[in-house]
């Protein structure tokens, strides 16, 4: 049997946006909330009932929610331009060599209702 174990969080960060359309908002330095869930795919451990213990999992998250929250997306290294799609890679690459189950990174706007899911090849 397989499990996915999973957790959320968000983090408040702005933002500009290059775009052929919608230019001149996208391009203003503007705030979002976003919001992400991570899971974890595996089964669980004999002796401790768990694919991995969620307190784990918080502490990893932790760690890249501070190098997002109040942040200027922009000024990030390594993140490249502030899209969903490079949020996810970017979470996805600071957390698979702490997590190696790592299954799903999914990135999130409520306000628009946009988001990218990135999952593994084949999963
Ligand atoms: N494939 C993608 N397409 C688009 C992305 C993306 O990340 N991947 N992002 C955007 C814009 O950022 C998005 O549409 C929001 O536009 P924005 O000007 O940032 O904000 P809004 O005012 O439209 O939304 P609020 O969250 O309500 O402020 C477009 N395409
Ligand atoms: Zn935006």
């Amino acid at each position: 049997m397989q499990f996915e174990i999973g957790q959320k969080f968000f983090f408040d960060a702005a933002h500009t946006l290059d775009r052929d359309i919608e230019t001149l908002g996208s391009r203003r330095i503007h705030g979002h909330t976003y919001w992400c869930e991570v899971a974890l795919k595996g089964k669980p451990d004999a002796q401790t009932g768990m694919v991995l213990d969620l307190g784990q999992v918080r502490l990893e998250i932790e760690s890249i929610k501070n190098q997002l929250d109040h942040h200027f997306l922009d000024e990030v290294a390594g993140l490249g331009a502030p899209t969903l799609e490079n949020l996810c890679a970017f979470i996805w690459r600071d957390l698979l060599p702490k997590l190696p189950q790592l299954s799903k990174v999914r990135v999130w706007r409520d306000s628009i209702a946009d988001s990218c899911t990135l999952t593994r090849d084949g999963a």
